[in-house]
């Protein structure tokens, strides 16, 4: 049975703005950082050595909607789960909540890459054992 991948952090002083409330860029940063976390709790990485290259993760597309003001020292929890596992795609949706109050929603498509040495980077499809390790999260 497949659910979101949890996680949390407290919102930090430099991840807020003049008007004291967290900044549009920050909810990027944490989406990536939980992107990448819950990659590790799978057993992937994402910059996984294979052979003489690596697969990686490059982004296409990045949104993030924001429904209410987030503040310094605030705990946030952060759902990802994963909307679509293409061919070589992968859309992750990030729910983010404080005390249970969804106060924004982010979504990234990531596509899989080898990268060489000289960090040429090309499309792949995802490996069969990566594909069934994201479908833990698949939704
Ligand atoms: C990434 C590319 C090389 C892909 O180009 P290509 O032509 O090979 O891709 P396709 O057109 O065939 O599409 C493959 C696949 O992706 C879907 N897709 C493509 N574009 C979009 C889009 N805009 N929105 C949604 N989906 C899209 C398409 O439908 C296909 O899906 P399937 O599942 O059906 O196969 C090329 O696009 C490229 O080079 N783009 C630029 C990438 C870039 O510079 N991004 C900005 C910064 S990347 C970054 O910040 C970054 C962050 C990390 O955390 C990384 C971690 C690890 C490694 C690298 C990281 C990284 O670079």
């Amino acid at each position: 049975m497949s659910s979101p991948y949890q996680t949390r952090r407290r919102i930090e002083f430099r991840d807020t703005d003049a008007a004291g409330i967290m900044h549009f860029s920050a909810f990027f940063t944490y989406m990536e950082q939980a992107e990448h976390e819950m990659l590790r709790s799978v057993g992937l990485s994402v910059m996984q050595p294979d052979g003489e290259s690596t697969i990686g993760w490059p982004r296409v597309s990045a949104t993030c909607d924001y429904k209410s003001a987030v503040r310094f020292e605030d705990i946030i929890d952060i759902a990802v789960s994963i909307l679509h596992l293409g061919s070589k795609s992968v859309r992750y949706r990030h729910e983010f909540r404080v005390a249970d109050r969804l106060v924004a929603v982010g979504e990234i498509t990531v596509v899989c890459c080898r990268i060489d040495a000289r960090h040429q980077i090309a499309s792949i499809e995802i490996p069969a054992a990566t594909r069934e390790r994201l479908a833990r999260h698949t939704v």
